[in-house]
């Protein structure tokens, strides 16, 4: 396919990587036009994934209009608080048949809208053109050539298999789910949790307490899911724990390792200071992710806890009194409230 990568941080430019690789006409957008003439010229995206050889023919520009012009897959990698301007500023250029596809990991604060409505409400393309990419994919693991699935979902099953046609390399591997929104779920609830994750192990504590919060973490998901129309059993695969696994337990997770400062008593701006620029969504999307739970009367512990240390002033500590100190529950029950 002709496809364009509108984002050059890390997970963009690995994708963009993977769709090179993949055999595709690959070009990327950049908003520095120095980045772009580094990736370009220089075949590294030294900001991102420093270290990391780019494909020969895998070029970037900085210029929207340039980057979009006559192209088949338009992949949207920007964060998700930024993807509804970011778009707006790309619509003019953008071909009227592409795909638009959403790698971005959260929920829109200032709607609630996951990134699939936002791409469009924006855009005005039909469902079938719009599709999403999630999973446990670590950017630098990634663009490691690590073997590694993901899920493209897209309503329209047709659409999804030509994307996951394109992704396809030797090193990754594509599934595809009709599922939309429970795969854009599982990708935004999960840096929630691994924020939680991040806490716990920055306060020092071991895998029980982490695999806890993994667990309890998908049972909310779950239960958030179901409450806005997924097929749950999207959560029981890559888009869901397989996600929660990977960020939950990897240093490389920018949402665990923000958790991880916090638990070890930095403060929020602190923890902010030290991502390198890069995004941690959760610390964002818990606030919606938690609007959503409450506007579908579903209990979510863990992401009620990460949203008062988040927003609230609520200390690490009493999180976790918190978290513990709530009334005795059956293991699977109906969570509704
Ligand atoms: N990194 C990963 O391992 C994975 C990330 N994701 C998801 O992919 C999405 C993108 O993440 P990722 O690439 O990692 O993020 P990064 O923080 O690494 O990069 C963000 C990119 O978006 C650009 N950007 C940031 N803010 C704006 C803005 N307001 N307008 C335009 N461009 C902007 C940055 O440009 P500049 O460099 O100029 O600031 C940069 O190119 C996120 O939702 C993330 O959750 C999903 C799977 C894996
Ligand atoms: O989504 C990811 C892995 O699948 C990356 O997680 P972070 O954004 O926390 O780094």
């Amino acid at each position: 396919m002709r496809a364009v990568v509108m984002g050059s941080g890390s997970w963009g430019t690995a994708v963009a990587k993977v769709l090179a690789d993949a055999g595709n006409d690959v070009v990327m957008w950049a908003r520095r036009p120095e980045l772009a003439e580094q990736i370009t010229t220089g075949h590294e995206n030294g900001d991102y994934l420093p270290g990391v050889t780019l494909p020969a023919n895998l070029t970037a520009v900085s210029d929207p209009a340039a980057a979009l012009a006559d192209r088949e897959l338009v992949v949207c990698a920007v964060p998700s608080q930024s993807l509804r301007d970011n778009l707006a500023q790309w619509l003019e250029h953008l071909s009227p048949d592409a795909i638009l596809l959403s790698l971005a990991k959260g929920v829109e604060v200032s709607t609630g809208k996951r990134m699939s409505e936002v791409i469009a409400e924006v855009s005005g393309f039909p469902a079938r053109q719009i599709a999403v990419l999630s999973g446990p994919n670590l950017a630098k693991e990634v663009a490691q050539e690590q073997p590694a699935a993901t899920v493209i979902a897209c309503v329209d099953e047709d659409q999804a298999k030509r994307v996951q046609e394109a992704f396809a390399t030797g090193y990754f591997r594509p599934y595809t789910n009709t599922d939309v929104v429970g795969t854009e779920i599982g990708g935004a609830a999960k840096n929630v949790i691994a924020l939680a994750c991040g806490i716990a192990a920055g306060m020092g504590y071991g895998q029980n307490t982490i695999a806890t919060i993994i667990t309890r973490g998908l049972a909310e998901t779950i239960r958030l899911g179901a409450a806005l129309g997924a097929d749950i059993t999207t959560l029981a695969g890559l888009a869901g724990i397989g996600d929660l696994v990977a960020t939950c337990s990897s240093p490389l997770s920018r949402n665990r390792t923000f958790g991880a400062r916090l638990g070890e008593g930095a403060t929020l701006d602190e923890a902010q200071a030290a991502t390198n620029g890069q995004v941690a969504e959760g610390v964002k999307s818990c606030r919606s992710v938690r609007a959503l739970g409450q506007q579908h009367g579903v209990e979510m512990p863990l992401t009620e806890a990460v949203y008062q240390v988040c927003n609230e002033g609520m200390t690490v500590q009493e999180m976790a009194v918190a978290l513990l100190g709530r009334s005795p529950k059956p293991e699977v029950y109906e969570g509704r409230g």
